[in-house]
This record gives structure tokens, sequence and C-alpha cells, in this order.
């Protein structure tokens, strides 16, 4: 297979500097297949402020931040669609009208995604022959014939002295490393890999905290072509197991222990387990993390490095291996790693994304949409479990600086990760609502003077976080919610530069996203009615399958099961009149009660301000007699005294009297899956007699004994009733 030459040493090639001698994809597509004959689809369209008020729309007064329409001028989405008319490759009336931007990257994928490939200069060891040479779902092919590798990418965009990576500690300590020392590590780290004797396609799995050795880890397996799958340190050695031994990985980097709410967590004894849980494992490479000061006997014996049974070895021996001289190139679909679905309904499920339609997705989702760039500092608050951790280390292909923190968010206050973000001159930063929620509760200020642009995700944004960050946090800054997922490793909707933001909408459906909103008979939704999310146009990031499944017959029940043919999400989500989204939950967690449909996010928002409510998960439970129950069970922070009666009060002013729940259940705690989602489709399956051992995996719970609070109180109160 051909190689690129010696890319961990690349000089960085200029982005968006595409050879106009050459063809453009678009052209060799245009050869092969007619794109006109395909069907378009229906376009919402986020209206501009001329637009508006031309036809009657909306009051822009309501949207709460709006682009200034000079600084859009400078971003790379504008860029970009300046680009593909100086090109002929489209012809826009307007480069900063993100709806038109938007039609054409759905009417004309192929083009739009051979577009990004070469505004973004992607570095083809061989060029493909087309684009999207097969526009069906599941079953696309894109770019047949390239082959590229994403770790060379990650590796040539950044400055040699410029620092890639950076790890906060919870303890304040700081680690770096430089794109040159980034480079060097991990084309050593490839070398130890393959002298190990790993080979393309073999599986190398991470058991580690945040930590930058685990960034160098992932880098050096995509450059060998081998498959990355990770799972964090704090979950038990079984549950990672469930993850990971089914993919029989080679070998296994394991560290020895991570920083939580100001203790460290010594994981020796349990990576030592996991070893011993993985079938044809040959190697572990032990990497002191944070338990490194913890006691003596830390495993880091170096070892054979022979690819023998069972050998060790330690970062200091995998960081001085023989480096590799150059990346292996590999097919678009060539396997790049497993992701894992949170694991909340039975085993979790591995989704096999490839090097070319990740990289090509995170070109876009940073690069046009949060307009990342080689000057930024970036910092998503995530663990090494969700797949913001992947998305985050992929802002390494825009030659930004990555930032990571190893520790609880809220560690040793509320405004910790405000901290970093200030100490650390953090330019663009992704938290969770959760995070925002309850810096309001804490009443914070923070005063972050570097940043230009936050983002979130992971659950929906409620109004009232957005006005709390214009007033307390900055009216300049861009608050952008976003929403996609594990599945695609991106994102389907979301802001950009060019798109207001309303209070509590998404601003509209992501570039390349052909979203829809349906009825559950596949009609198109009218704007302003919940229905499913659905996405009918191929994305390369889509998975190319799930891990061990024949004949893709999981991969099909999942997605095209309820529409063949049509992506099915999963999300219960609305069209804006003015083509903003709202997102009202999963859509299998839908509350349904008595023939009209809640989403949970409208009874989270009204009670999301209430400071005496820490945190809070409703469901709606279908009983056997026919009769519905919806409980809503509450945290307090304090005192619960008259509790249930404020926060009914709240939801009937709120959001409406349908939204009161039968019961307010005030419980000490509530769980979340370890990426810090709520729990309301395995809580409502086990209230509904589900096996709770097979309703949920465990060791995907942050906090299992919560869950058996919640069980056993909705229990009692059921009994009671
Ligand atoms: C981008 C996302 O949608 C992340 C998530 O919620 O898992």
């Amino acid at each position: 297979m051909p190689r690129h030459p010696d890319p961990p040493a690349a000089t960085p090639r200029p982005a968006e500097s595409a050879d106009a001698a050459r063809p453009t994809l678009s052209e060799l597509d245009r050869a092969q297949r007619d794109d006109a004959a395909q069907p378009t689809v229906s376009q919402p369209a986020v209206p501009r402020p001329d637009a508006v008020q031309a036809e009657g729309g909306p009051d822009l007064r309501s949207a709460g931040w709006w682009p200034d329409p000079v600084a859009v001028r400078e971003t790379r989405i504008v860029r970009f669609a300046q680009w593909l008319n100086d090109h002929g490759r489209a012809a826009f009336a307007d480069v900063t009208d993100y709806r038109e931007l938007h039609a054409w990257s759905v009417a004309s994928p192929g083009d739009f995604w051979g577009a990004v490939a070469d505004f973004f200069a992607v570095d083809w060891t061989t060029r493909p022959g087309g684009t999207l040479a097969r526009r069906t779902m599941p079953g696309a092919v894109w770019f047949p014939g390239g082959t590229l590798n994403v770790g060379h990418h990650l590796l040539r965009a950044g400055a040699a002295d410029q620092d890639a990576v950076v790890l906060v500690g919870e303890d304040g300590e700081r680690t770096s490393l430089t794109y040159a020392q980034l480079r060097a590590q991990s084309a050593a780290v490839a070398g130890h890999l393959r002298a190990l004797g790993v080979e393309p396609g073999d599986r190398v799995a991470a058991y580690l905290p945040n930590c930058v050795e685990g960034v160098v880890a992932f880098v050096a397996t995509a450059l060998v072509g081998a498959v990355w799958a990770q799972t964090g340190l704090d979950y038990a050695a079984h549950s990672a197991a469930e993850r990971m031994a089914q993919l029989s990985p080679r070998v296994l980097f394991a560290g020895t222990g991570y920083r939580f709410g100001g203790r460290v967590h010594d994981r020796r004894a349990e990576a030592r387990k996991l070893r011993d849980l993985l079938p044809g494992l040959r190697h572990t490479i032990t990497i002191e993390t944070a338990g490194k000061r913890s006691g003596p006997g830390a495993g880091t014996s170096s070892g054979s490095g022979d690819g023998g049974a069972a050998g060790e070895s330690s970062w200091t021996d995998a960081v001085g291996a023989e480096p590799v001289r150059e990346s292996l190139s590999v097919p678009f679909d060539h396997p790049l790693w497993v992701l894992f679905t949170s694991g909340t309904t039975g085993r979790p499920k591995g989704i096999v994304h490839g090097h070319g339609g990740i990289l090509l997705e995170q070109l876009v989702s940073p690069g046009l949409h949060m307009d990342l760039r080689a000057d930024d500092t970036f910092f998503w608050y995530t663990t090494p479990n969700w797949m913001m951790w992947n998305a985050q280390v992929c802002g390494l292909l825009h030659g930004a600086t990555t930032m990571l923190y190893d520790g609880k968010p809220t560690w040793p206050g509320p405004d910790a990760l405000w901290r970093i973000v200030a100490n650390e001159g953090v330019t663009v930063f992704g938290t969770s609502p959760g995070y925002l929620e309850a810096s309001q509760r804490a009443e914070l200020r923070p005063d972050v003077p570097s940043l230009r642009l936050t983002g979130v995700t992971g659950s929906v944004l409620p109004a009232g976080a957005n006005a709390w960050f214009r007033e307390r946090v900055s009216d300049r800054v861009q608050l952008g919610s976003m929403s996609g997922g594990t599945d695609i490793c991106g994102i389907f909707v979301a802001g950009a530069p060019t798109t207001p933001v309303y209070d509590g909408e998404i601003s509209g459906p992501a570039l390349g996203a052909a979203v829809e909103v349906w009825d559950d008979e596949g009609k198109p939704a009218p704007a302003g009615t919940p229905g499913e999310m659905v996405i009918t146009e191929p994305m390369p990031s889509m998975p190319l399958r799930f891990w061990d499944d024949p004949g893709d017959v999981r991969l099909r029940e999942t997605y095209f099961g309820a529409f063949p043919g049509v992506w099915r999400h999963g999300d219960l989500i609305e069209r804006t009149g003015r083509g903003t989204y709202v997102i009202h939950g999963r859509s299998d967690a839908t509350i349904n009660r008595h023939g009209v449909r809640l989403g949970s996010a409208e009874i989270y928002a009204a009670i999301g301000d209430l400071p005496d409510v820490a945190d809070a998960l409703v469901v709606g439970v279908e009983e056997a007699d026919g009769g519905y129950w919806m409980p809503l069970f509450v945290a307090p922070t304090g005192d619960a005294a008259g509790l249930a009666d404020r926060v009914r009060r709240l939801i009937a002013e709120r959001a409406s009297p349908r939204h009161v729940p039968d019961d307010v259940i005030v419980v000490s705690r509530l769980p979340h899956t370890r990426t810090g989602k709520r729990l309301e489709v395995p809580v409502k399956r086990i209230l509904q007699g589900a096996d709770p051992l097979r309703a949920i995996d465990r060791g995907a719970v942050d906090d299992a004994g919560a869950l058996d609070l919640v069980i056993a109180a909705a229990r009692e109160r059921r009994g009671s009733r």
C-alpha cells in the first residue's frame, strides 16, 4: 500500500489552498454520475435580517445573539462559500447567507463533501475517482479509490513550536506537548506498535484518563492503520472488558490512576484485571498517569516488546522506540476507531468509523461551524468515554491547541472550568448545559476575555441558560447549542458563525446534514410540531458498520428500521417557523400522556434555574392496566421542605398544566451515564418491569447506587397510590 512520505515531520500545509490545476473532485464525480437526477430535499432556512423583514418573519429582536456583519467576512465558513463561488462550484447570491450554503450542501452531497476535501487541501496519497459513487443509505460509496491517513492530517497543520496538547489536572499540574514533540512521540509510539507486530486493522485498546499520552497513542495507532478503541479509566475492568473484549485487541495502553473530586484513584489493580479479560491481548503499555504517586509497585515493568504473549512495556519504552518514517495510506473507508454506545440498553454496540469520513466531518464541524483555526485554544470538557474526546482531539486537524482537563468539572468549586478558560486563554470552549445551569445556580460571573465561541452539547440547552450566559459571561460571544451523536462522531444540527442564536433553540441544520422532521407515518411534520429527526441524504461519517454485526442486521434495525433508506436518529425534534430547531429529548423516551406528546426538555427547562433543584429526571410509564404514570424525580440542593409544590407550580406556569407530573419524588441524588446523560429510557423500562440488569449496564452509570434509590423510591410511591 502506498505511504505518505515522512508525515510525522511534515511541514504544515496551509489549509484552503487547493491545487487549481488538478481536476476537482466534483469534476471527477460529475463524470461518474448525474447528480441532477437525484431528488433534492426541502430546505429549512435560517433567516437573515433583511430576508426576515421582507418576509414579515419572526421578530429579530428576539434573537439573543446576532453575527457581526463585518467579522463574519473573515470566518472560514464565509471564505469557503466565497471559494466555492470563485471556483465556479456554486453561485451563491450572498456568501454570508447560511441558508443558501446549507441548501446547496444537501442538494449535491457529493459536490459538497468533495469541495470540503479540496478547500481544506486533503492530502490524498491516491486521489479518488469521484465523491459519492453510490447515493444510498445504508451502503453509500464515498470517494472510491481514495487513500489517505487521518494521523498524517492530525500532525501536519500545527506550527512546530506551538502547543498541540495541554493537560491541566485537578491539582493544577500542567503538561504540554508542542506539535514538534507530538510528531516525534507519535512516530516513535507508532514504531513501537509496529515492532510489537501490530498490523493494519488490528485493534489497539486504551484504558486511560484524559492525558497527553492518550492523544499520542491514538495518533500513533492511526499512523499504522490500526483501530483505536478507548474506555475511561474510571470504568470498572469488567465494564471496560464488555466493550473492548469484543474487539480482541492486540495491544492495551493502560493508565495507573486518575484524579476526581480531590482524590487520586489508583487503578493499577483494575488495569491488571482488564488485561486478563481481553482475549488475544499480546502486550500492555503502561502509562504512569495520576496514580503514579499513590504507592509502590506501579506496573511499569520494562518488558520484552517482542510481540510475544502478554508482554509489557512502559511509556518510556514506547516513546524511545525507532520512529516510523511514514504513515500508512489506507482506503477512505479503512476503520479508524470503534466508539461504543453508552450501553444504557443492553450490551454496548461498537460503532466503526472510517479514516476518510471522520476526517471530512471533523474538517466541517469544528472548522466551519466553530470557525476553529490554528491560533485557537480549543477546550471541550469531556471524558475519554465520550465522542467529544475524539472530536476535541480532531482540533489538531486545524492546527489548534487542544486543551484537556482530567477531573471533576466542579472541583474544587463550580468555577473550575471557567478558571481553565481564563488561565489558559481558551478561545473556543465546549461544555454541557448542565455545567452552565450549575454556574447559573452558583451565581458565577466568569471573567473570560479570551473567549470567542462557546459550544454546548449532550443535552438540551434551556432558554434560561442562554440569557444567563449573555448577562453573566458575555453578550459578544456566540453560545451555540448543537446535537449529533456518537453515531456519526459529528453534528446534525448546530449554529455557525453566520447564524443568529435564539434562546433555547439550535440555529439550523449542519452543513451536509439533510435534516427533516417526520411524523410517525413518515410525512414531513409542519413547523412547530415535534416529530422524528431523520436524515435523508448520506453523510460520510455515518458508521461503516457495527462491530460483530454480520449482514448489518443491527445497523439496519437501529437507523433504517422505521423508514427504509432514511436515517432515523431517535431524537424528538421540532423545526420552528424561522428554521431553527428545538430538541425535546430522545424519541424513545417521549412522554405521551393521554395522546399528547411532551418533551422532557420542557420540564427540565421550567425548573432549570430553581436554586433548590440540583438535578431532575422525568419519565412517562405506560402501565399494564392501560394507565399512564409520569413521575418527576428531583434531587434537592438543600432542604426539600415544600419543594414538590414549588416544582409543580413552576412547571404549570412556565410549561403548562399538562406538563405537571403525577408525582414529584425527592431523592438525594440522581444517576446518569458516565457521559452525563440522564437515564430516562432505562428508568422507564425498569419501571415497566424490565430486569434492571438487562435494562442497563451498571458499569456505564456514574452512580449505580443512585439508580437503585430512584427505582426503590418509585416503587414505594407507586405502591402507595
Ligand atoms: C455532538 C453530540 O451530539 C454529542 C452527544 O450528545 O453525544
